[in-house]
């Protein structure tokens, strides 16, 4: 193939993932703009690991309308490149625009995203590290893309950046921060849940600027997980009996409703069965597709 650096233009940066710089580039064979994603690889010498290559290119199968299609993987001079296709903004940004979304809106891009989580979930790939900084926004089509699905995987997920810069957390479900080595696609539905919250209210849910803050911003919401609320929490590797106990709501839908009040009860309803602390009994997205808060959609 042709080198990735004379194939691919770049045009201007635009933005820090959380493995290497993004671009915007123009491929030279075809004419399309793309986004380069450049994969720093913390050993540079030692090239990249073969299964991280073999996982990355299982990803070019995964197709769906609402994941960013990953083109190609170029790997040369023991750099890796993925090319996607290019779409104009992220969600991050998008809600940085505009003064609110309106609440079909809300509702069409969590539809979006849970049908694209569902795709995955189904063939077992899991993103884990679900932010709205990796959700994309074609304005036109009103139609969202997610990108970087099943990258966790490859590279694994650093606490820095590259460039040192901090990986947020808000997105990050509970098991993750409590040291759960085996978790799986249930981490996808919290952060997707944290992010329908934030599309709704304009702010984050759960904004911790450290893991223990993290957690204890849940905590003060959702209550000091314990057995009967989350059987199997208190042997989870960073789990302290020392936690301060924060009371368990009796309806976490109203607790919630209380910061999100653009959110109707029955998108609280299900919002409150994404942000459900025990893996196994949290909403999965093949049922939150069926939830009745999607009934009046009209596609
Ligand atoms: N940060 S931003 O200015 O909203 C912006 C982000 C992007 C893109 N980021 C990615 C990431 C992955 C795949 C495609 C794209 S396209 C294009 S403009």
């Amino acid at each position: 193939f042709v080198q990735s650096e004379e194939r691919y233009q770049k045009l201007e940066k635009i933005g820090e993932g959380t493995y290497g710089l993004v671009y915007k580039a123009k491929d030279n064979q075809t004419g399309e703009i793309v986004a380069l994603k450049k994969i720093r690889m913390d050993h540079e010498d030692e090239g990249v690991p073969s299964t991280a290559i073999r996982e990355i290119s299982l990803l070019k199968e995964v197709q769906h309308p609402n994941i960013v299609p990953l083109k190609d993987v170029v790997y040369d001079e023991s750099r890796l490149y993925l090319i996607f296709d290019f779409v104009d903004l992220d969600l991050k940004k998008y809600m940085e625009s505009v003064p609110q979304l309106d609440r079909v809106q809300v509702k069409k891009f969590i539809h979006q995203m849970l049908q694209a989580l569902n795709y995955c979930h189904q063939n077992r790939v899991i993103h884990r590290d679900l932010k709205p900084q990796n959700i994309l926004v074609d304005i036109k089509q009103q139609n969202t893309q997610i990108a970087d699905f099943g990258l966790a995987r490859a590279f694994g997920l650093p606490l820095k950046t590259y460039t040192h810069e901090v990986i947020t957390l808000w997105y990050r479900a509970p098991e993750i921060l409590l040291g759960q080595r085996q978790y799986s696609t249930p981490v996808d539905i919290w952060s997707l849940g944290c992010i329908f919250a934030e599309m709704a209210q304009k702010r984050p849910l759960f904004c911790g600027d450290s893991e223990i803050d993290q957690l204890f911003k849940i905590f003060k919401i959702m209550g000091t997980p314990k057995e009967s609320t989350w059987p199997g929490v208190s042997t989870l590797p960073d789990f302290k009996s020392t936690f301060p106990r924060w009371p368990t709501p009796t309806n976490p839908a109203a607790t919630l409703g209380r910061d999100i009040t653009n959110l109707c009860p029955l998108g609280l309803d299900l919002l409150a069965k994404m942000i459900v602390y025990d893996p196994y009994a949290r909403i999965t997205a093949e049922e939150a597709l069926k939830h009745a808060y999607f009934d009046d959609l009209n596609n």
